[in-house]
Order: C-alpha cells, then sequence, then structure tokens
C-alpha cells in the first residue's frame, strides 16, 4: 500500500551550535501535491531540505520519505528523490544537451532518455545551445531536467523560482504542474515568496524561526484570510463615525469603510442601518485579506 504521506517529519528538531534552527516540525506532504514550502530568509528551510535529503543528519528516527524511515533506508529513499539545491550544477561550458548525456552515461541511461527529458523540459530546441548563454529560467529548467533523468517519484527543490522573471516563473510552474498531473510526481519547493509559488502550489507550510506556523491545502490558507466588509457611502467620514458610535470596530481605509465580517446577516443588518439613518449606500461587499499580506501576518507574529 502506497505511504500516505511522500514526505513525514515527525516533531523534527534540529540545531546549529546553540541555535535552534529547527522547533518540532511535522511536515506532511501527500502524493501528487506541489507542496510549497514557505517562510522568510534565515527560517529553517534549506535547514529541513538538507535533512530530508541527508546532507544533515538528523539522529532521532523522524524523518519519513515514502513511510520509510530515512536513517534505515538510506539508500533506497535517496535514489528515489530528485533535487534542486542551490545552484544547478550546470557544466556552462557544456550544450543543454550535453550536460544531460553525462549525467544519463553517469546513471547507465540512454539518449532517448535525454531526449525525452529535453522535451519534457522545453528545451529540444535550445539542446545544442551552451548553457552558459541560457537564460535563467533555461538553466533552472535544464536544473530540474537533471534532476528527473532517473524518473525519481519526488522532487525537492529549494528557491526554485528565485531571481526568475515572471515569465521564467510561469514557465517552471507548467513545468512542475504538468510532472504532478500527467506523471503523478509529488514536487515539494521552498521559497521566500508567497506571490512566486502561490498558482502553482496545492499545499503550503509556512515556516518561521524555525516553527511550522500554519499547514494545509491553499484552500485552507485562504479560509483563515481575515474577511471584511468593504463599504462605499457618499460620506464615508459621517457613515464610519456613525458605525463606531453604534459599536462596529469601522475603519475607513482607501476610500472604503471596512468592518470585520462576521455573518451574511450583519452585512443586511449594516446596510439596513446606514440607510434607515439616510446615509446613501453605493456599495457593499466582502472582502478577504489577499494572501501575502496574510502570509505576512502569520510570519511576522
Ligand atoms: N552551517 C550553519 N552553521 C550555523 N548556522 C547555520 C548554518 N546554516 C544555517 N544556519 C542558520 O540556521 C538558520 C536557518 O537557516 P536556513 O538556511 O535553513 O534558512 P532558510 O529558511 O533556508 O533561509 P534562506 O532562504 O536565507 O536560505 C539561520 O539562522 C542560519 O543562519
Amino acid at each position: 500500500m502506497p505511504a500516505e504521506f511522500v514526505i513525514e517529519t515527525r516533531d523534527l528538531s534540529y540545531v546549529f551550535g546553540d541555535q535552534k534552527v529547527l522547533d518540532q516540525i511535522s511536515l506532511r506532504v501527500p502524493p501528487g501535491t506541489i507542496y510549497g514550502f514557505l517562510g522568510p530568509n534565515g527560517a529553517g528551510k534549506t535547514t529541513t531540505i538538507k535533512i530530508l535529503l541527508n546532507l544533515l543528519h538528523s539522529k532521532e528516527k523522524n524523518v519519513f520519505l515514502f513511510g520509510q524511515e530515512l536513517n534505515d533506508h538510506r539508500i533506497d529513499v535517496l535514489s528515489r528523490i530528485g533535487s534542486l539545491i542551490e545552484q544547478p550544477a550546470i557544466y556552462f561550458h557544456l550544450t543543454g544537451r550535453e550536460n544531460l548525456v553525462n549525467r544519463a552515461r553517469l546513471l547507465q541511461l540512454t539518449s532517448a532518455r535525454v531526449n525525452e527529458i529535453l522535451d519534457l523540459v522545453e528545451l529540444t530546441e535550445s539542446a545544442e545551445k551552451k548553457a552558459g548563454k541560457y537564460s535563467l529560467g533555461m538553466k533552472q529548467r535544464l536544473g530540474i531536467g537533471l534532476a528527473l533523468l532517473p524518473d525519481p517519484p519526488l522532487l525537492i527543490l529549494d528557491e526554485p523560482t528565485n531571481g526568475l522573471d515572471p515569465n521564467g516563473i510561469i514557465e517552471v510552474r507548467h513545468l512542475l504542474q504538468k510532472l504532478v498531473k500527467e506523471q503523478g510526481k509529488t514536487v515539494f519547493i521552498s521559497s521566500h515568496l508567497l506571490s512566486e509559488v502561490e498558482k502553482m502550489i496545492t499545499h503550503v507550510g509556512i515556516i518561521n524561526h524555525g516553527k511550522l506556523l500554519f499547514q494545509g491545502t491553499i484552500e485552507e490558507l485562504h479560509g483563515v484570510s481575515k474577511s471584511q466588509i468593504v463599504i462605499v457611502t457618499a460620506d464615508l467620514v459621517e457613515s464610519a463615525n456613525l458605525l463606531l458610535r453604534n459599536g462596529y470596530h469601522a475603519e475607513v481605509i482607501s476610500d472604503t469603510i471596512r468592518i470585520p465580517f462576521t455573518t451574511l446577516g450583519e452585512v443586511a443588518d449594516v446596510t439596513a442601518f446606514l440607510v434607515s439613518n439616510k446615509h446613501q449606500v453605493y456599495s457593499i461587499s466582502q472582502s478577504r485579506e489577499n494572501l501575502e499580506d496574510l502570509f505576512l501576518s502569520i510570519t511576522q507574529s
């Protein structure tokens, strides 16, 4: 039976000297997902990834990959992970194809596999160009292609969108989504910018100061964002004062009045209250805190 989680850590902690950089992290990454591991610089993302890849050792047996404990099944588990951490190991004086052929030889893979990968990462047309002449996005896709050569079911990518322009981000997004949809892979990516990965991820873990502050689906993250009633009236200040005098937590923010949303019934009450007090209501709607604000409020609290 396949494991419930492709990656699972149970209360994983890690110290550098006397600095606790990971504090009881319990990651749960279901198969067939794109899991965004998010947090500001220095939060502990790379340290976690290094532990998952056994580049740093956690002595306690609390890291499970494909349902197997990492220390006990190191070789088997690691052979099923493709990874990209820090800079991709690319030879810039070689072409994209030569880079892949070199690695394929080491892995005893055929040139047909190299062609498949070039196709997959959409570098067939630039295959004979020197990798040093590639754009950052192309280099990143070549790096992902190298990681994909042995066809691992799990890809772990540390900041794959870092430094890419918007087009580069879209290309990486399409590639990762294709890998999950068409090939059933699981992808774990870290980023310090929610906005760069928000459109590609299905699951989120938010880490700061070594603690996992949120974990769930992207919909669940939207669900915890604060909802507000947004009101526009003929005289915002008058209306806001009236609401404040009557116990509503009203604020005027960029040409609107905002009240924390509780129920739809309250939306109706507020509207009726303003109208009955002869305030002209131009519009009333419900808004959600944007995801980036939410991310900042989680990581800064
Ligand atoms: N080799 C090391 N020795 C001592 N401290 C380290 C070492 N590597 C990382 N740290 C510290 O551990 C903490 C977490 O670092 P880590 O690199 O995991 O964060 P990160 O979330 O990946 O951030 P970034 O995106 O900046 O790499 C930081 O305070 C960092 O200074």
